[in-house]
């Protein structure tokens, strides 16, 4: 089968081409961008040795349609007349993070997204204002109330580093058309040329609503912090490191305080290796560089200073985690209550407990969790009180990637996923799982290889970024998450491949006791080659210690808040239920065995093995 598409673009004055490959662009002094009327166009050819088929069809970018996918009896659904109990249905271990963008923020994907198994919803706060957000928090609440899911919410903060402005935003802001540009969801990568007046040529690659510059080889590139007023001068790359106050005072004191350190001769990084420069000179806030390396710039590009070979942290060490627009947006995140927060480019444990305090002087009742983003030199070096600080880890692959030499990163994200293990916190492995399926509908061997060890590893969660944000294929990736996990759980269950992990004491008491109860419990499941855990829990820690075990068995966990039901989505093997629970322990165990019978997930003849934060005994039941 062969798809062509064609693009037609018109305007009043000029007739734009489309051009189908990843083209450079030179901005000139004064650029402006013509008002457009965009019509896509797709045209679609069947081929088949009997018929020739061609298929013509106009319509908006926004229309076309996802696939659909056969229904899925994904995690965290629950009968629709029982909204109230909600819970998963399936025994999935490792729980999904599914990115939103524009590609998944409307009702119906939400909802197929949440069907398919997405466990945590994450909002990244570097893209989209505030009312978008908002959007999307609304809509998965309601799909959560009215279809019975309980899909938490992540809001994930900008944070400061240095890194580029969004390209497309700094040339063509003010422009209404391009603008709406930004929020549609399209499914093709467009390449646009744009003509204006005698030979002043300007090449677009748009990708949803990124642009990029590629960069030639011995081009001279300026990096500057400055604002410029509606243009950038020639081969100038404006860095952002401080969305707030951009072109502030003292923003450009930050600047100046990272690049006093900078040498001419050291060499900029973009991405890990995406492109790199050899610094020639420093002029005030800016910085003129030679390109050594070329490549591709993307919006949001990581940039790190090297010397020797090695990475110069000042730079980045004189920032602040949290932004002035970070508090605000936590201020926003208090405000509708989201379950987490992550926080990019952590760097000590000290900014984790100022959020924290903040979150409980700000709302008394709100237990928001706080996960650390592991993805600066800096956090490596402070990891065990970050993890300990925190309520939960994502190894955020993609930042870390460009801040350390990316053979390190599999051994780096090993050894988190250990040490979360080991000191009892979640931990989420994040970016790039499928990054292929932001544009194909399978993923490659080696993306597969890559999820299929996040998995042996037993780390708590999977996250999805572009493939689920931007991607063209957004359920099939979550679809893929899915069956790998399952495979890998399976395959780990059979074997004999897990040796059981000697964990040193968490032994903060009070909790020893019920330490030493789940250790018990999940060790008597395994010898008993019992059926399901079920553990009635207040505050989700004792499910979770359980969760920390790894028992063989699925773990159904039973509490009467909604906000721990969502929090015990992102611990491995958690099969959560908010249930109100009564005095009376009998009862309490029977209406949850009726429930989980009704459902399938156990049977008559099953071996349970019980526990509960109020009952410090272990009972073993036979299912009736
Ligand atoms: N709310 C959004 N609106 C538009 N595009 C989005 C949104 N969220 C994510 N995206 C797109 O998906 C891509 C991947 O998302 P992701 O959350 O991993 O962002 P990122 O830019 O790589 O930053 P981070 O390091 O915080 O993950 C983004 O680069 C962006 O193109
Ligand atoms: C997720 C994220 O922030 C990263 O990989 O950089
Ligand atoms: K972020
Ligand atoms: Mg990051």
């Amino acid at each position: 089968m062969a798809h062509s598409l064609q693009f037609s673009i018109s305007t009043p004055s000029t007739h734009f081409q489309t051009i189908s490959k990843r083209i450079a662009f030179a901005p000139k002094g004064d650029i402006h961008i013509p008002k457009l009327r965009v019509k896509l166009s797709v045209r679609s050819e069947v081929a088949s040795p009997a018929s020739s088929v061609s298929v013509s069809n106009t319509a908006a970018f926004h229309t076309t349609p996802f696939p659909v996918l056969p229904s899925f009896e994904g995690p965290n659904r629950e009968a629709e007349a029982e909204p109230k109990v909600n819970g998963l249905r399936g025994t999935q271990r490792t729980k999904l993070v599914c990115t939103i963008g524009p590609a998944t923020c409307g009702l119906d994907e939400l909802e197929a997204m949440a069907a398919g198994g997405m466990s945590v919803a994450r909002i990244n706060m570097c893209h989209g204002e505030r009312e978008w957000h908002r959007g999307v928090i609304e809509r998965v609440r309601r799909i959560n109330q009215e279809k019975g899911f309980s899909v938490a919410i992540m809001m994930d903060t900008q944070g400061n580093e240095y890194e580029v402005k969004s390209l497309l935003v700094e040339f063509i802001s003010g422009d209404p058309f391009l603008k709406n540009f930004l929020n549609v969801k399209c499914k093709v990568i467009l390449h646009l040329k744009f003509y204006r007046g005698a030979g002043v040529l300007l090449f677009y690659k748009i990708k949803y609503h990124d642009t990029s510059i590629f960069f030639q080889d011995a081009d001279m590139w300026t990096f500057s912090v400055r604002s410029f007023n509606s243009t950038l001068p020639k081969h100038t790359v404006r860095v952002n490191y401080d969305g707030f106050a951009e072109g502030t005072v003292l923003s450009i004191r930050h600047w100046l305080n990272g690049v006093t350190d900078v040498k001419v001769g050291d060499e900029i990084v973009v991405d890990g290796g995406m492109a790199r420069f050899e610094v020639i000179e420093k002029i005030g806030p800016d910085v003129k560089c030679h390109c050594t390396d070329p490549g591709l710039l993307l919006p949001g590009a990581n940039l790190t200073f090297w010397r020797d070979g090695r990475l110069v942290q000042e730079c980045n060490a004189m920032l602040p985690t949290l932004s002035s627009k970070d508090w605000l947006d936590i201020d926003f995140g208090i405000a509708e209550g989201v379950d987490f927060f992550a926080v990019s480019f952590v760097k000590s444990a000290e900014v984790i407990n100022n959020l924290r305090s903040y979150i409980a002087a700000r709302s008394c009742d709100s237990n928001i969790a706080v996960i650390a983003k592991i993805e600066t030199v800096e956090s490596l070096k402070n990891l065990e009180e970050i993890v300990q600080a925190s309520d939960g880890v994502m190894v955020a692959r993609g930042d870390l990637g460009a801040q350390i030499p990316l053979e390190q990163v599999p051994s780096v994200q090993e050894k988190i996923v250990m040490l979360c293990r080991q000191l009892h916190k979640p931990v989420i492995v994040a970016s790039q799982l499928l990054e292929s399926m932001i544009q194909y509908p399978i993923p490659t061997r080696a993306e597969v290889a890559d999820v299929s060890e996040a998995v042996r590893q037993q780390a708590d969660a999977l996250m999805l970024s572009g493939e689920s944000a931007m991607g063209q294929y957004p359920h099939k990736a979550l679809s893929v998450l899915t069956s790998i996990s399952l495979r890998m759980e399976q395959w780990w269950r059979e074997g004999t491949h897990h040796q059981c992990m000697k964990f040193p004491d968490i032994n903060s008491s009070p909790y020893s006791i019920t330490e030493e109860l789940c250790n018990a419990a999940a060790k008597m499941a395994n010898k008993l080659g019992a059926d399901a855990l079920l553990v009635y829990t207040t505050t989700g820690h004792m499910a979770s210690l359980l969760s920390r075990c790894r028992p063989t068995c699925p773990i159904f966990a039973f509490t009467p808040s909604m906000s721990v039901m969502r929090r015990m989505n992102l611990h491995w093997g958690l099969i959560p239920f908010c249930l109100n629970v009564s005095d009376d322990v009998a009862s309490n165990l029977n209406s949850s065995i009726s429930l989980l019978k009704a459902r399938g997930l156990i049977k008559s003849g099953d071996t349970v093995v019980f526990i509960s934060d109020t009952l410090q005994t272990i009972q073993v039941i036979n299912v009736p």
